[in-house]
């Protein structure tokens, strides 16, 4: 197969190169990793690798693993392994879950985060506000979109608030995910190249939308087994789907859940920190206290309730979150104190 060939494949798996890399090794992106190993697809196919030995060690940081939304260099064999991994456009992480604090990649290489609410009893900007904070350092551009437009005629207070709410820059597309006609529009994040995840809660009309954007074209997707405890392969899901308008649609378990990492600068809310660094009183605690700088702009209108007490609960869990990543990142080195990653403007100190 020719360069320009492979080129053309991979770009239907989010590929943004326009030639390849040096030294003639298989290029394939991964798709799932699961505890037996990888799934890779080149474009064409999907198959089963292993990582490199080097990926394996203790004490690696888990950052320079292949994760799923990598671009990854194969050398075949019986089974392939993978021996490199390409530099990340961008980087998804989420905290994990479990006791144990550890910051985790969900995904990369994604260019857009569908964030997907209905209208309906489902419609939650906190919630929204929250998938926009998780972004916020990835490089990925957020995409609010507002499923089930058509069963509402009264919807257009509802997204103006939002559009209100939310930073100019992050798009808002009301749709009716059962309507092709409706869903079009998409096709500007879905182009050749270009990689998304779709996040939103149950029912809020993902698979629904997905299976708008497939239409009745008969597309290659990449269906991938996962293991029950005894190893046996159970039920199959699709976890990268090549889209009729050229783009990619990467699932993956990781954004179902997302918590914070402590990494966040809530930038969504510099306002606010700007008011309630701007507050008189220094160790206010902006609830009661007469002349509060965020009192007054509650009680004026200026800021609305909503959005104060989402900042109040992502700021909360962004602190105890930091302060989790602190002490771990502390005995990882030796109870040396340590730099945090990033300076969170805004931040007061707090014992
Ligand atoms: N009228 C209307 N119904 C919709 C729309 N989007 C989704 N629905 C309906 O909402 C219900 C839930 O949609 P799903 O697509 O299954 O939601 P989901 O997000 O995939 O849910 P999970 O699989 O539980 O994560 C279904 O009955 C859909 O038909 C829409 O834009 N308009
Ligand atoms: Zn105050």
């Amino acid at each position: 197969m020719s360069d320009s060939e492979t080129i053309e494949r991979l770009r239907s798996i989010g590929w943004r190169g326009d030639r390849l890399p040096d030294g003639g090794l298989r290029l394939a992106r991964v798709v799932a990793q699961h505890r037996a190993g990888y799934e890779l697809h080149d474009g064409q196919t999907l198959f089963g690798a292993q990582p490199d030995g080097r990926y394996l060690k203790r004490g690696i940081d888990a950052g320079e693993r292949p994760v799923v939304g990598d671009f990854v260099e194969v050398s075949d064999g019986k089974p392939p392994h993978i021996v490199n991994v390409l530099p990340r456009r961008t980087v998804l992480s989420r905290a994990a879950a479990g006791e144990r604090y550890e910051r985790q990649l969900i995904a990369t290489n994604i260019d857009y985060v569908l964030v997907l609410t209905g209208l309906d009893g489902d419609f939650n900007p906190a919630r929204i506000e929250r998938y926009l904070s998780l972004t916020e350092d990835s490089g990925a551009q957020p995409v609010v979109l507002l499923s089930k437009l058509d069963t509402r005629d009264d919807a257009d207070a509802q997204i103006a608030a939002l559009r209100a709410r939310l930073p100019a820059d992050v798009p808002i597309h009301p749709l009716n995910g059962k309507d092709p006609a409706s869903v079009a529009l998409l096709a500007r994040y879905l182009g050749p190249g270009d990689s998304a995840v779709l996040v939103g809660s149950s029912g809020a009309g993902k698979s629904t939308l997905t299976n708008t954007l497939l239409g009745t074209a008969t597309m290659a997707t990449a269906e991938v087994r996962s293991h029950d405890s005894r190893g046996r392969h159970t039920t199959t899901h699709r976890a990268l789907l090549q889209l009729p308008s050229g783009g990619c649609m990467i699932d993956t378990p990781g954004m179902r859940e997302l918590k914070l990492t402590g990494e966040e600068n809530l930038d969504l809310f510099a306002d606010i920190e700007a008011l309630a660094e701007a507050c008189r009183f220094a160790d206010c605690g902006h609830g009661s206290e007469p002349g509060c700088a965020v009192q007054v702009a509650l009680d004026n209108g200026e800021l609305a309730p909503g959005r104060w007490r989402n900042y109040l609960k992502l700021h909360d869990e962004r602190e105890e979150q930091a302060a989790t990543l602190e002490a771990r990142l502390r005995k990882q080195r030796g109870g040396r104190p340590i730099e945090r990653p990033h300076g969170h403007r805004g931040q007061r100190e707090r014992d």
